[in-house]
This record gives structure tokens, C-alpha cells and sequence, in this order.
């Protein structure tokens, strides 16, 4: 539904200052969101998150590059033809956006008005969305005496009249609370089931991709350098940038006293500190106190929880294992070979 092909975006500066330089913003990009699919894309500030979703709608237009929309290359049209082929795609934004002189069922309206639609015809396609967004009751109000998250519908709303594809999410929940949040990802989550929407959407926050994304890529300095299932994101990711997003999103990091004695290379006395990620059979398996009978090490547990991530489980631990270095080698084989994620943190030196 959505297809970017080698998409690349440089900012030129537009000043003849000495020191301006161009940003290259996106770096040959490729990304396929099959229909009916919600899509997260993640990452730092400056990463190119924004200019990413720009460019599916070409309000950024890419340097180099094709972009695709419901089998329309968008990136070969301008003016009228673009204009119509942006009808199938929806976008909402961080702060709304809305109109603050029109009231809630005027700014739905709008871009029905620029349509050229009749207004029966527009109030005939109003009325059902406003049910579905859960603001039949605030259709005369204004803006200003509305909440961020019935802000936030109202620009859904707006979004759905044309009856778009696509549906683009520029941050769309980082202004709200986290109670709102979820109110609004649930109801992005019953858009998507109930008219097949197919959703992109850009976040800084793994909440937003663990709740309602179905796949995710990772983008780091204009590039996306991961793309995974959210449940594979969220048990093994492929890069340390992913790593370090669940970490902090787990908040699973050895205590900091331990931290400062890791040593990257094992010593005489020491003991390897690891992270274990397990999902699937493996989280309703002792396989601590196994691990601890069949390899003859004992196991120190310093950190542990258990995560749902949509209909998976996954089971996260630190924990140091205890051993002469050829049982904890042993131990570490055993975790592999039944499909725990094992990483090795340090080590650190026992001297008891
Ligand atoms: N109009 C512009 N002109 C020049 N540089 C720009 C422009 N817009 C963005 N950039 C630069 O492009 C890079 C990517 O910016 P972008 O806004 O896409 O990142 P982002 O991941 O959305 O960041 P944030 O989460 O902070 O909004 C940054 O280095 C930014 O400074």
C-alpha cells in the first residue's frame, strides 16, 4: 500500500551563510507497509522521523527516489493529479492542527469543502464519523473548549472524511498524557480494524509501537538500519540501538554498584553478567533451576519481569552466573541452545 524505493532527502541550505551545509535527512530508504497494516517507524530526535513521513505524502518532495501509495507513483505527479491522488491519504499531527475560528464539525468539513462536495453530501459522511471518533455530543463546540485528546479525534475525524487509504501519524500521541494516549491508540487500533486503514506512524516512544504497531523499522541518522515483527523487535532486536530502546523502555539495567565492577574480558575469578530475553514456552519453563542442576553453576537473579507484548510473552532477566569458567561456559551453550536471547553484559570479579 505504501512503497518507498531507495528514498533519499537532502536539505540544501537556503542561506549563502559560509558555513551552511546540506543535511541529508534520508539516506536511501526502502519501506513496503502492506495493506491494512500499522506500521511504526522509531527513533531519535533528529533522526529523520518526520522527513520520512513527509515525503509519503510529498510535502516533503525526496531528493532522489520513488514513493508509492495504493499502487500511484506520487513522486511523478504534481499539481491536480497530486492533489487528488492526497485524498487517500490521511495525516494527523502532533498538535492538531485544527482551525480555532471553526467549530468541531466545520473543521471536519473543511477538507470536504475544498472537495467541492455538496453539503448534504457532507453531512452525511459527518455524522457516522463523529460516532466513530466518540464526539456525536461536541459537534458545535470550538477547539478551544476541547481537551488534547478530543483535539486529537476531531483531527482524526478530519482525516477520515476524504475516506482515505492511508492514514499518516506525525507524533500524533507525544502531547498527551498517558491515560489519553491510550485512548487514542485504541481508537487508531478500531480505525484500522474497522475500515482496514493502513496506518504509518512515527514515535519516539516504544509504548506507542508495543500497543498498536504490527511491524516497526528502526531509523538511526537517516537511515533505517532494523525492520522487524513487533514481537521479534521486543524480545531481539538486531542492532545496539534497538537494544538500548527496550532497555531503557524495560528499564532493566544491572544495579549501578555492579555496573561499575563489569569488566569487558573475564578474569581469574570472575563471572559473566547477563541479559536473558526469553518469549514463547521458554517463559513457563524453570529453566533457572535447571540450568543451575544440569550445569552445576548457581544463578544470582539481580533484575527480572515479565512483559505482555500484544499476544506474546516475554520473560527479561539479569542475572550473574556462578561457576568455574567451564560450567558457566556450559550454561551459557544451555540458555542458547533453548532460545533464550543471551547477552553478556561483563563480568565481574568474586572474591569470596
Ligand atoms: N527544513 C529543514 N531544513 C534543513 N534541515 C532540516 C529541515 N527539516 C529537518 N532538517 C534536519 O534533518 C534532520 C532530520 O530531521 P527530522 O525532523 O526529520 O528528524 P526527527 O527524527 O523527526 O526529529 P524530532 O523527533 O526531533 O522531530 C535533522 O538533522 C534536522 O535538523
Amino acid at each position: 500500500m505504501i512503497r518507498l524505493q531507495n528514498v533519499s532527502k537532502t536539505y540544501f541550505p537556503t542561506s549563502k551563510r559560509r558555513n551552511a551545509r546540506a543535511v541529508e535527512a534520508l539516506k536511501a530508504v526502502d519501506l513496503h507497509v502492506p495493506q491494512g497494516q500499522i506500521h511504526g517507524v522509531i527513533g531519535l530526535s533528529g533522526a529523520g522521523k518526520s522527513t520520512l513521513i513527509r515525503c509519503v505524502n510529498l510535502l516533503e518532495r525526496p531528493t532522489t527516489g520513488t514513493v508509492s501509495v495504493d499502487d500511484q507513483e506520487l513522486t511523478g505527479l504534481s499539481g491536480e493529479a497530486l492533489n487528488q491522488a492526497r485524498h487517500r491519504i490521511g495525516m494527523i499531527f502532533q498538535h492538531f492542527n485544527l482551525l480555532t475560528s471553526r467549530t468541531v464539525y466545520d473543521n471536519i468539513a473543511l477538507p470536504l469543502e475544498l472537495m467541492g462536495m455538496k453539503r448534504g453530501d457532507i453531512r452525511e459522511r459527518i455524522t457516522p464519523l463523529l460516532e466513530l471518533v466518540g464526539l456525536d455530543d461536541k459537534a458545535h463546540q470550538y477547539p478551544a473548549q476541547l481537551s488534547g485528546g478530543q483535539k486529537q479525534r476531531v483531527a482524526i475525524a478530519r482525516a477520515l472524511a476524504s475516506r482515505p487509504r492511508v492514514l499518516l501519524c506525525d507524533e500524533a500521541t507525544s502531547a498527551l498524557d498517558p491515560h489519553t494516549t491510550g485512548a487514542i491508540l485504541e481508537l487508531l487500533r478500531d480505525i484500522n480494524q474497522k475500515l482496514g486503514l493502513t496506518i504509518l506512524l512515527i514515535t519516539h516512544e516504544m509504548e506507542v509501537v508495543k500497543s498498536i504497531c504490527h511491524r516497526v523499522s528502526l531509523i538511526s541518522g537517516g537511515e533505517l538500519v532494523e525492520e522487524a515483527d513487533v514481537g521479534d523487535f521486543f524480545t531481539s532486536p538486531s542492532t545496539q540501538l534497538g537494544r538500548d530502546f527496550l532497555n531503557d523502555f524495560l528499564e532493566l539495567e544491572p544495579p549501578a554498584a555492579l555496573i561499575e565492577r563489569l569488566e569487558e574480558t573475564p578474569g581469574e575469578n570472575s563471572h559473566p553478567v547477563v541479559r536473558l530475553a526469553f518469549s514463547g514456552d521458554a517463559v513457563s519453563t524453570p529453566l533457572i533451576s535447571r540450568l543451575a542442576r544440569e550445569c552445576g553453576v548457581d544463578v544470582s537473579i539481580l533484575q527480572a519481569k515479565v512483559e505482555s507484548i500484544q499476544d506474546r510473552t516475554l520473560g527479561l532477566m539479569i542475572a550473574e552466573l556462578m561457576g568455574d569458567a567451564h560450567d558457566t561456559r556450559r550454561a551459557l551453550d544451555y540458555l542458547q541452545n533453548h532460545d533464550l536471547q543471551v547477552e553478556v553484559l561483563g563480568h565481574v570479579q568474586r572474591d569470596d
